[in-house]
């Protein structure tokens, strides 16, 4: 962690009023560093945010830039890495700060000009290096080169744990003029759309790196700065969007990637150990950025006005969390020898974390091209590298959908011509090396691959994890995909569904990208699943049959409270009254029996007993449910969870931990309030026995406490078994009158269910639309809410999202 001069800075831009919005008042900056919003759940309410800077909509570029942004750019001439980002909702102004356009210059041309202007004060050797990238679906395509619609260029770690993007190519610039042509061509490449809110909206996070030689004014000595500005793309409400279906995906993979970013501020403010980097491509790339050696400015751009108010709220929120990041202090190196002009020595402790598409991809720096076990460059990539500027003759392409640099004059940019003859010399001795380091990675890489290959066509089930996974070119993974997909087919034909979708799994490992093949993944999960739930409890029935001893009805016979005993053994059993007929026979006639009321029922792959007292007994309780379903996720019940029916007719649900049971719905069990043993034990039903004290006594307290308990008579819900701590807290919900003595009761795993918990944290569209009750726009709600809170605990939390119980209920089926 470094000191406290290398925080993240965070500046906050107010976006003027379009012509087509309606101006008010909603958001105002107060002073020089504070933004003034109404909260948007109560109008009459202000909120503060405070900030390194704040500029309101009348701000002009040139006033953002000095001095905060000319500050920064002045560290890369001392061999530091900057980054600035610009974060924000859709329309919110991030492309208009960082590119500008023809009139307003922005970031980009202005600190290009900058850099230029001080080419001869500041010794910056000439040419500099510009590569300019975008990230589009979780995919990172070069915008120096024409459009490509393949896979995309592969993040990786050189041997010192250096990110950087491979095979990105690199253009030498003298001038401001040379800057212009390419930068012109470039951003006509990144893709951009109409959408409702943005009649031009990036579809894709921009990221431009420039990296220069600067001798510095302390110790005379050369060193490496790296600039990199980044426009990331908008955050998006798909309820105001009107997205379609081409759009809702882009704006997934916007809102997803904005998501993990979240998630990594967290996890460096909380002091996590682990960062979530890898969880998508533009957190990678920006590891050294947040938390890492660079200088770093957050512009959090916001929309103005009433209808923005929410975002604007979270978006302020997310850069107040940003500008707690405390970056470490930079360690720098100068480079050490003419020859090797970049080859600054840095000790690995104090160069983990570097930018990608830069130093870790400089093919002029053998020490950090060097090649290990995760550290390749492809051959292509050095001679990209060491192509010098292509001068697009595209006359035309001056002028630009968006952001087009006019032709201004530039006068104060000198041009030192007689720097570019040393550098050529030695780029040139350093491309030799780096050819010779290139034909080096293509042989291993060669070697990589024909591992894996051989290890895929022994049979071996091996996964490769990501980091190998970076290493194979984007042919060998489509090719081993597909080979995949015709193992898996052959064994799902032939009946082997298991085998069948473990190669499957492999194949979607190499191409994530196949959508009908993730389709098919979860189809046939569901379809093994089904099948091993009716396979599983086939036994318990069998066990039934043959063994009744084991039938966990038993856990009622020690019931205080006078309650009826029950249990299929009862013929067995003298102590058991009333005399009921054996079990076997109510399963033979799968009929209620008459005199116990025990009845069997088989829907859905699931089973369920029902008992009931007699009334002669005169017991508090009338009916007793047992239901065993197998959970989806778990295909042994982990543990028993014991439901009182709704409190009308006092009755009980057992129902083992696990979704999934069709008759839950049917018999609307999901209204009953949840507990849940402790006992962890694994399905076989003879297990349970063990438990039948403690859920007898529990079951004795609920009995006793239960008028105390307040129904939420809507949904038949109670919220005092709500597991959600949060939701207890809730004024709107009905409050839990009188508790339990053994809290774990209160807190019902069930609502926990970690496969189900984790799908939906996943917050992917397409895994929530497929939860019980949960459409398009659910699933977006449950998906906002979760992109904006952080990762839910207990299915409740999704009330607070705005779902109804009965809603989060049906979710609990799913
Ligand atoms: N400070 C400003 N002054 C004048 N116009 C602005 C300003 N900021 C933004 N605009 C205008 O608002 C519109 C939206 O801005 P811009 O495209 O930069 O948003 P964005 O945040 O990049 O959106 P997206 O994420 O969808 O790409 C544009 O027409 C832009 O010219």
């Amino acid at each position: 962690m470094g000191s406290l001069a290398n925080k993240v800075q965070v500046l906050c831009r107010i976006r003027p009023f379009l012509k087509s919005e309606n101006a008010d008042n909603s958001v105002t900056v107060e002073g020089t560093k504070t933004v003034k919003v109404y909260n948007h759940r109560d109008t009459s309410k202000e909120l503060h945010f405070t900030f390194d800077a704040c500029f309101d909509s009348s701000a002009s570029q040139k006033k953002i830039y000095f001095p905060y942004i000319k500050n920064l750019v002045d560290t890369v001439f001392d061999g530091q890495s900057a980054t600035i980002f610009c974060y924000g909702v859709t329309g919110a102004g991030k492309t208009f700060t960082i590119q500008g356009d023809d009139l307003n210059l922005g970031i980009i041309p202005r600190a290009m000009m900058q850099i230029f202007s001080n080419s001869s004060t500041r010794n910056i050797k000439l040419p500099i290096k510009l590569s300019y990238y975008e990230v589009f679906k979780e995919n990172v395509y070069d915008l120096l080169r024409e459009r490509d619609s393949g896979p995309g260029l592969p993040i990786r770690e050189d041997s010192n744990r250096r990110v950087f993007v491979a095979g990105l190519k690199e253009e030498l610039l003298n001038n401001f003029e040379d800057f212009k042509k390419l930068f012109n061509v470039a951003i006509k490449r990144r893709r951009t759309a109409s959408t409702r809110l943005n009649a031009n909206s990036s579809r894709s996070h921009a990221v431009l790196v420039i990296k220069l030689c600067c001798e510095s004014k302390s110790d005379s000595k050369m060193y490496e700065g790296q600039l990199n500005l980044i426009d990331l793309a908008g955050s998006e409400d798909n309820r105001k969007t009107d997205n379609n279906r081409e759009r809702m995906k882009e704006s997934t993979a916007i809102n997803q990637s904005l998501f993990v970013l979240g998630k990594v501020i967290e996890a460096l403010n909380s002091g996590a150990s682990r960062i979530p980097y890898r969880d998508s491509k533009m957190t990678r790339i920006l590891q050294d950025s947040l938390g890492g050696e660079s200088k770093s400015m957050m512009i959090v751009n916001v929309a103005p006005g009433e209808s923005f108010l929410q975002d604007t709220q979270k978006t302020l929120n997310y850069a107040t969390k940003a500008r707690e990041v405390v970056n470490k202090e930079p360690v720098l190196d100068p480079i050490t020898s003419s020859a090797d002009s970049n080859s600054r020595k840095r000790s690995l402790n104090n160069s983990r974390n570097n930018f990608p598409g830069s130093r870790g991809s400089d093919a002029n720096n053998p020490k950090r091209t060097k090649i290990s076990n995760d550290s390749v460059t492809s051959s292509n990539d050095s001679k990209m590298r060491s192509r010098n500027i292509s001068h697009h003759n595209n006359k035309n392409s001056l002028s630009s959908e968006r952001g087009h640099i006019v032709d201004h004059s530039f006068n104060n940019i000198k041009n030192d011509r007689s720097k570019n003859s040393l550098i050529k010399n030695q780029t040139n001795s350093a491309e030799k090396s780096t050819e010779k380091i290139s034909n080096e990675i293509t042989k291993r890489l060669d070697r990589l691959e024909s591992k894996l290959n051989n290890q895929f066509n022994s049979g071996s089930s091996v996964i490769v994890d990501s980091d190998v996974l970076d290493l194979i070119s984007p042919t060998t993974k489509l090719k081993t995909s597909k080979a995949l997909l015709i193992k898996g087919k052959e064994l799902e034909k032939s009946g082997n569904l298991l085998d069948a979708l473990k190669k499957f799994e492999q194949a979607l490992h190499y191409a994530p990208e196949l959508t009908s093949l993730s389709k098919h993944v979860n189809k046939l999960r569901l379809k093994i699943q089904n099948k091993s739930s009716e396979t599983n409890l086939e036994k318990p029935i069998n066990a039934l049959k043959n063994d009744k001893e084991i039938f966990p009805i038993h856990i009622l016979q020690n019931s205080l409270d006078g309650a009826e005993l029950f249990s299929p053994t009862i013929n067995k059993s003298k102590s058991h009254k009333p005399e009921l007929p054996s079990f076997d026979q109510s399963i033979a006639q799968n009929k209620p029996n008459p005199q116990s009321n025990l009845s069997y029922s088989n829907g859905g792959g699931n089973w369920k007993v029902l008992a009931s007292a007699s009334k002669k007994k005169k017991t508090e309780i009338k009916s007793m449910m047992f239901s065993l379903s197998s959970s989806p996720f778990k295909p042994k019940p982990s543990s028993l969870i014991v439901q009182p029916d709704s409190l009308k007719n006092n009755s009980l649900l057992f129902n083992y931990e696990g979704i999934g049971n069709s008759n839950l719905n049917n018999n609307n069990l999901v209204k009953r309030r949840t507990f849940q043993t402790s006992n962890q034990s694994n399905g076989d039903l003879s297990n349970k026995l063990s438990e039948s004290k403690k859920l007898t006594q529990n079951f004795e307290f609920n009995l006793k406490k239960r008028n105390s308990y307040t129904i939420d008579s809507d949904s038949g819900y109670d919220s005092s078994t709500n597991p959600s701590k949060k939701l207890q807290k809730s004024s709107k919900l009905p409050k839990l009158q009188s508790h339990s003595s053994d809290d774990e009761y209160n807190e019902p795993k069930s609502h926990n269910n970690p496969a189900l918990i984790n799908s939906i944290n996943s917050a992917d569209l397409k895994d929530l639309v497929k939860l019980k009750g949960v459409g398009k726009k659910r699933a977006m709600v449950i998906r906002d809410f979760i992109v904006n809170n952080g990762y839910i605990e207990s299915v409740y939390d999704l009330v607070n999202a705005g779902l109804s119980k009965s809603v989060v209920n049906n979710i609990l089926e799913s």
